[in-house]
């Protein structure tokens, strides 16, 4: 029966370790017979056959790969991303290379053993596990799978949810179900926000699932735990599913379908639409904005069951605040979106970006007079939100004027705190139900 090409090829490998070997005895038989019996009567106790030669090669990677990991510490930021893992590999590759450079001198072509030499030696029968391999050495052999520590679990579905920006996601729908002209109802408060917060979680885990070839190529997002490898894609997405599924559950059946609707709604509207687009179009930030203004929005529903005006202003309040947060945050991030392949305003249209910016900034001035007249707050509310939406529009001049990183990022973190706030004052202006004022300046 022929033997099939993987014993001939081993064979001849073997055959040609064999040549080495014969050659070196030949050399050393002229050189001195003594070194020569010494080394005879070594190779003879380890006769190294091809499966040892292959042995140590894999232990001395497998040693060599070990060594590199221990040597180099992880520094929390940045981590080396699969890109660096295959860099290092790549060393580990080199040194490979090196080490079978290593291997037994080449052969002087005058001295090559002969083809009848080498078929003789390649006779030579291979004996299998030659050297007694303990069972820790086998185990060495096997890929090393990357062990999630179950302590890391929850900073990296913390990280993987998103959890700051989903912590204000919810912050704004419990201030939607605050503001509604509705009993505050507890046990349907509470479900709301959680449902929101896990229906967030979901729709940040599937995005960060769709972009980790992109996000893997940008500073700000390459430490993320797909891009790092911290946790499995199947992990990821089965986490989502896990919060996806009760969040649509506790919002449709906990609170009312009006709400379960609008929350899968938005998590289609976030992984499917948003995502995509974000290198597609510049129109991505608008409907990013949508996909922002809907919690707000399911907060009142879940209040009132209903989507009225009141509902529609909340979620224009978050749909212009977000082109402020966005926009000025985008500017100092051009480098990184251009390099992770996204279509932005601060990329493609500067002028845009500033403008957009500037003004939604100015439409929040519009938006919070317009709470009174739609029965929302009392008329209170207008003048004291004035301040901080002033110094917004003008932190949204200046970057509108400027164009620079400072502004840019005064513009940005004013908008961590401007909305938060503005809820705030959004609450304590409140019209009670029934058309009584909450808050209302004395008669
Ligand atoms: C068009 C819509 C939006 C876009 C494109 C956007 C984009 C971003 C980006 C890129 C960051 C930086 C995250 C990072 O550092 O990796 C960020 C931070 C943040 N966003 Fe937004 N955002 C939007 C809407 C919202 C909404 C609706 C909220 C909450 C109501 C929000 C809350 C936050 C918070 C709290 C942070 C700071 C926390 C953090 O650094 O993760 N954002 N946003
Ligand atoms: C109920 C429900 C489903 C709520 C979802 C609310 C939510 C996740 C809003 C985020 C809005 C948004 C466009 C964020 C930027 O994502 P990005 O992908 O541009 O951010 P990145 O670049 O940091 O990944």
């Amino acid at each position: 029966m022929a033997a099939c090409p993987h014993t001939l090829s081993s064979r001849l490998l073997t055959g040609w370790v064999g040549g080495c070997v014969w050659y070196l005895e030949r050399r050393t038989v002229h050189q001195s017979p003594h070194t020569f019996m010494h080394i005879l009567r070594n190779v003879n106790k380890q006769w190294i056959t091809f499966q040892h030669f292959n042995f140590l090669k894999r232990m001395y990677v497998t040693q060599l790969n070990r060594s590199l990991s221990q040597q180099v510490k992880p520094k929390p930021e940045p981590v080396a991303s699969p890109f660096l893992e295959n860099t290092s590999s790549g060393q580990a590759r080199e040194e490979v290379d090196e080490m079978r450079s290593l291997s037994p001198p080449s052969l002087l072509s005058s001295q090559r053993p002969n083809t009848k030499e080498l078929m003789e030696l390649a006779s030579v029968p291979i004996v299998e596990g030659a050297v007694d391999v303990g069972k820790e050495a086998k185990e060495e052999k096997q890929w090393k799978e990357m062990k999630i520590q179950v302590d890391d679990l929850p900073g990296i579905l913390a990280r993987l949810s998103k959890i700051k920006l989903t912590a204000l996601v919810v912050s704004t729908t419990s201030a939607g179900f605050a503001l509604a002209p509705a009993p505050f109802d507890w046990p349907c408060f509470l479900l709301t926000s959680l449902g929101t917060g896990l229906a967030s979680c979901a729709a940040n885990s599937i995005n960060q699932f769709f972009e980790v070839p992109f996000d893997s190529n940008m500073n700000r997002t390459k430490n993320r735990p797909l891009v790092r490898g911290q946790i499995s894609p199947l992990l990821a997405v089965s986490f989502a599913t896990c919060c996806a599924v009760p969040g649509v559950a506790l919002l449709t059946w906990g609170v009312n379908p009006l709400t379960g609707a609008l929350g899968i709604f938005n998590i289609f509207l976030y992984t499917c639409c948003y995502t995509p687009l974000k290198r597609i179009s510049i129109a991505n930030t608008w409907v990013g904005a949508v996909v922002g203004a809907i919690p707000p929005v399911m907060g009142w529903t879940a209040a009132t069951g209903s989507l009225d005006a009141g509902a529609l202003l909340l979620g224009g309040i978050l749909y212009s605040w977000q082109f402020p947060h966005f926009n000025a945050l985008s500017w100092g991030l051009r480098e990184d979106y251009s390099r992770g392949g996204y279509c932005m305003m601060s990329v493609t249209h500067p002028s845009l970006c500033r403008r957009v910016a500037l003004r939604h900034c100015l439409a929040l001035i519009a938006l919070s007079t317009a709470a009174p007249i739609l029965d929302v707050t009392t008329w209170a509310f207008p003048v004291i939100s004035l301040p901080i939406n002033l110094y917004i529009s003008y932190l949204g001049l200046r970057f509108y004027v400027d164009a620079d990183r400072k502004s840019s990022r005064r513009l940005f973190f004013c908008s961590l705190w401007h909305l938060p706030l503005l809820l705030l004052l959004l609450l304590t202006c409140k019209r009670r139900p029934g058309g009584d004022l909450q808050g209302a300046a004395p008669s």
